[in-house]
């Protein structure tokens, strides 16, 4: 693996089966034969229409599903946080409210996944550093508050200062911004960048919303029915982009939200 990698999808295929009353229906093939590197330091967008396997790919590399077939294989990283020596990768869903437990306060909720891996070198000033990392400030006013008293926006941020607490290599935001308003949306993609900036860190940002992915990724992946369809830097699927299905994407994207992308070159 050279030493820009951090993560290489070799091959990789899943199937899932049916069960249950569905089980004389066909199998699904999320991912068919997927191969795909993600670079240390980069924003990664993974787009798609809903269904083309971009949860998927995410879970396969969370180590939450297995491959059917295929090799998903991680750098050896130089992280003092990592057990294995291998990549810490941490997550943000698509839905803070669900993704954040309703019974406890913001300072439970970012204490809880150091307290889950009994790290020694916690403490109080951890939370609150990742607290204003994500812009919670002033600290104080938030550590006693309960989600359904924030709003999404800040929900999301709590969130994000959970998966930043473990310092992370990387982190893989599922829509992360789907369930926002537009201009929360952006902030929220403002801070992922200003995150990567400051840390280095690496993300993968899935998305069904082209001008989304444009506006944050350096590199894009385009998936169709399981399958990469197509891949490129940020510009090269902007104003050169091959594939039909992402010149169908790349029209009916709206240019209104994230002012620094434009498609005129389409
Ligand atoms: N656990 C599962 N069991 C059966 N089928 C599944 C399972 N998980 C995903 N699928 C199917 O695999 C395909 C890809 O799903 P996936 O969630 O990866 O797509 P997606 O691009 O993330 O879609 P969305 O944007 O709607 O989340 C879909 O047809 C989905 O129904």
């Amino acid at each position: 693996m050279d030493n820009s990698c951090l993560i290489k999808i070799d091959n990789v295929s899943k199937v899932f089966k049916r069960k249950g009353m569905f089980r004389n229906e066909p199998e699904v093939k999320a991912l068919d034969n997927v191969s795909l590197t993600v670079k240390k330091g980069e924003v990664l967008g993974i787009i798609g229409e809903s269904g083309s396997g971009k949860t998927t790919l995410g879970k396969l590399i969370l180590g939450l599903l297995k491959p059917g077939s295929g090799n998903i294989s991680f750098a050896d990283i130089d992280n003092s946080s990592s057990q294995n020596g291998k990549p810490i990768v941490q997550v943000i869903f698509q839905d803070p409210y669900d993704s954040l437990s309703h019974m406890m306060t913001v300072e439970q909720l970012v204490a809880e996944p150091c307290i889950i891996q009994n790290r020694k070198n916690f403490d109080r000033n951890r939370i609150v550093l990742a607290l204003e990392s994500v812009g919670l400030t002033p600290v104080e006013s938030f550590l006693h508050k309960y989600p359904h008293t924030l709003s999404g926006g800040q929900r999301q941020r709590v969130a994000i200062a959970r998966a930043m607490i473990t310092e992370p290599d990387m982190i893989i935001a599922d829509e992360p911004i789907s369930m926002l308003d537009a201009s929360i949306g952006v902030d929220i993609l403002n801070l992922m960048l200003d995150m990567k900036e400051r840390t280095g860190i690496t993300f993968m940002f899935i998305t069904h919303d082209i001008a989304a992915a444009a506006y944050i990724s350096d590199n894009i992946a385009v998936m169709k029915e399981g399958k990469i369809v197509e891949y490129g830097s940020r510009e090269q699927i902007i104003s050169d982009c091959c594939h039909e299905y992402t010149k169908s994407l790349l029209l009916s994207a709206s240019t209104g939200t994230f002012n620094n992308t434009s498609f005129d070159d389409k």
